[in-house]
């Protein structure tokens, strides 16, 4: 894996609880410019409390986390403005149209208005929805409306992309483009944190692939560095480092509950 430059975001021994519950336990990452970063883990084991922590939403934690050697906390408005994030399970705003609510967002990212609308339309246009830029969202299927909240995290040119399932409710067309565009934004050299199920996906688009389990990382590496030289899928790789290979059992055990 090449290193470039400085580390974009660095996280040095972070910790988390909830209440007397550790859910993060140490956790050291340096992270650098252009590498896209495929977070997986088990239910549970602190991907979102991660994403919340570096996307500035929980501040009460122990440890350090840097984006360009600053510490976060000392300035979250100026990080804010540089990374995109599309959380899992976002609350939209129904009652808006596409445009209204890129409009909103774009503002609040500190855009020009002019800039906004023409940036929206050419992104709802990208991402095939143009001809319901001003329908209101309530009236959206839930694939459109994930469209309309990925569009929201990039709008404003960001040049860190957190992306927390990105791909809930996508069709397979749109799964595919956005798979295209994870590797687009790569290249033209953004930095993308991405958290994902879909093991497929995440083995295809990753360079880094991160595995965290509770709260500890314990795999970091490329695909090629985890499987070892061998032929597992990740799906694999996940099963057997998180000690869950007996998922033919477990679904046995459901099967003889209803019995
Ligand atoms: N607000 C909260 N209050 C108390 N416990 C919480 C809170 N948020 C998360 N947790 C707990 O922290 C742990 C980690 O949760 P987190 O959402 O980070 O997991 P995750 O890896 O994103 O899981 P999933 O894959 O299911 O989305 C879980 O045990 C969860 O119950």
């Amino acid at each position: 894996m090449e290193l470039k430059s400085l580390p974009v975001i660095s996280i040095r021994n972070l910790k988390k609880s909830y209440g007397d519950k550790q859910v993060l336990k140490g956790i050291n990452l340096e992270i650098y410019p252009g590498q896209v970063i495929g977070y997986i883990g088990p239910n549970g084991a602190g991907k979102s409390t991660t994403v919340k922590v570096l996307t500035g939403l929980i501040n009460d934690y122990e440890g350090e986390v840097l984006f360009y050697g600053k510490n976060i906390q000392d300035d979250i408005i100026s990080i804010k403005a540089k990374i995109g994030y599309v959380p899992e399970n976002a609350e939209i705003y129904e009652v808006l149209t596409p445009l209204e609510y890129l409009d909103f967002v774009g503002k609040l990212y500190g855009m020009e208005e002019s800039h906004i609308a023409e940036r929206a339309m050419k992104l709802l246009t990208a991402f095939g929805i143009n001809t319901n830029a001003d329908q209101r969202m309530d009236t959206f299927s839930k694939g459109m409306r994930q469209k309309v909240l990925l569009i929201s995290g990039i709008i404003h040119n960001p040049e860190i992309i957190i992306l927390d399932e990105p791909l809930s409710g996508l069709d397979a067309n749109a799964v595919m483009m956005v798979k295209e565009l994870i590797a687009l934004l790569a290249q033209d050299g953004k930095t993308i944190f991405y958290c994902s199920h879909m093991m497929d996906v995440v083995e295809k688009v990753s360079d880094r692939i991160l595995l965290i389990n509770n709260g500890e990382i314990i795999a970091d590496g490329s695909f090629e560095e985890l499987r070892e030289g061998g032929n597992l899928t990740l799906e694999h790789i996940f099963a057997k480092l998180t000690g869950k290979e007996e998922s033919n059992k477990e679904a046995h055990h459901v099967l003889d509950a209803l019995k």
